[in-house]
């Protein structure tokens, strides 16, 4: 069985303890993080490397030892390893879809409630005003999401899990992906410029690559209602921030519901932080504690799979 196995950076799933990688093949060894001049060293003599999130460019993983033959990322983002250099190697990369759909579905509806209420900037004029002004003084808006048009970026596992929720809730769906489709019941496809003009709200859940990043620009802005809020549960570089940032500032669309940002953590001085119209969340759509359970018994699925000869969810 060519399955020892070493995770480099369990932390990132296990940071409240409450997950066990120790049996995810016959033989692991856990390492809670790892810098990046560590990595060649601490994957000498394995056949599978696990990370989550960790960027694996090129020069890195040319320099991986022949005993490297899979590589799986603990997600399904696989934006942070370098496909060219898989390929050269010839290791085996794969990911773990559909783990946490209905989680970041949650996210993605949680925030797109939020913003239809307001609830954000009532919650910071609670904390700046004692109740009585509160209850006095507070004019937010509050908009009614039935028959709004919602606009799915991506037709894949989670934008399906937003749209049975959205269409629960009355919305119109829109749907643009990289292929042209038919009609499927209410989805509606259309391009990805047509749904910028006519959407309400936009969800982003396609992948990051170079055909997706920055999708969200000052141009693609231009296109938007001004009333139009974006969603973002996907990954941060698919919005040009400051572009976005401007954009909300001046009127041009109404705000923002990010659960990833274009540099993670998001830096301090960011003035996303204090936006009343924009609402940030680090990164959490996948961090339920039943989500990470699934992504272990998951990840155990593609090694079990890797070490019989048929590798399953295979990216390259
Ligand atoms: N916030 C979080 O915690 C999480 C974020 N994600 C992100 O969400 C993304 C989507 O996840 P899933 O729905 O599970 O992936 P999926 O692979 O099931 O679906 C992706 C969809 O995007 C479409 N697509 C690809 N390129 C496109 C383009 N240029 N324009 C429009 N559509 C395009 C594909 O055709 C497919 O329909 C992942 O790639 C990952 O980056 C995933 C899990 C957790
Ligand atoms: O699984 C993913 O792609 C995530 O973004 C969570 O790490």
């Amino acid at each position: 069985m060519n399955d020892r196995t070493v995770v480099l950076n369990a932390k990132t799933v296990n940071y409240d303890g409450k997950i066990d990688y120790s049996k995810i093949s016959s033989e692991v060894k856990i390492y809670s993080e790892t810098s990046e001049d560590q990595i060649i060293e601490r994957v000498q003599g394995f056949n599978i490397v696990i990370t989550k999130e960790m960027k694996l460019d090129k020069e890195i993983i040319l320099k991986f030892p022949d005993s490297v033959r899979m590589i799986c990322e603990a997600g399904t983002g696989y934006n942070n390893i370098n496909l060219e250099a898989v390929q050269e190697k010839g290791i085996i990369l794969c990911n773990v879809p559909d783990y946490s759909s209905k989680r970041v579905s949650h996210t993605a509806i949680m925030l797109m409630l939020n913003l239809a209420s307001s609830v954000q900037k009532q919650i910071r004029m609670l904390e700046r005003n004692n109740y009585d002004n509160f209850r006095k003084h507070l004019i937010v808006d509050h908009i009614e999401l039935n028959g709004k048009t919602l606009g799915v970026v991506g037709y894949g596992h989670i934008a399906k899990e937003i749209i049975k929720v959205a269409e629960a809730l009355g919305m119109k769906i829109l749907v643009s992906t990289r292929t042209s489709r038919k009609d499927e019941g209410k989805v509606h496809f259309t391009t990805t410029e047509e749904l910028f003009k006519n959407s309400d709200f936009i969800s982003l859940n396609c992948p990051l690559n170079s055909k997706t990043r920055h999708m969200i620009n000052q141009e693609t802005l231009a296109l938007m209602k001004n009333t139009a809020f974006v969603i973002n549960t996907a990954r941060g570089p698919l919005i040009n921030e400051s572009d976005l940032i401007q954009a909300i500032d001046s009127g041009i669309i109404a705000g923002a519901g990010l659960d990833v940002q274009e540099v993670e953590p998001l830096d301090e001085t960011s003035p996303l932080y204090t936006m009343d119209k924009v609402i940030i969340t680090p990164h959490i759509g996948w961090k339920g504690l039943e989500t990470r359970q699934r992504l272990i018994s998951l990840i155990k699925e593609n090694i079990s799979a890797f070490s019989v000869g048929k590798p399953i969810n295979v990216i390259r």
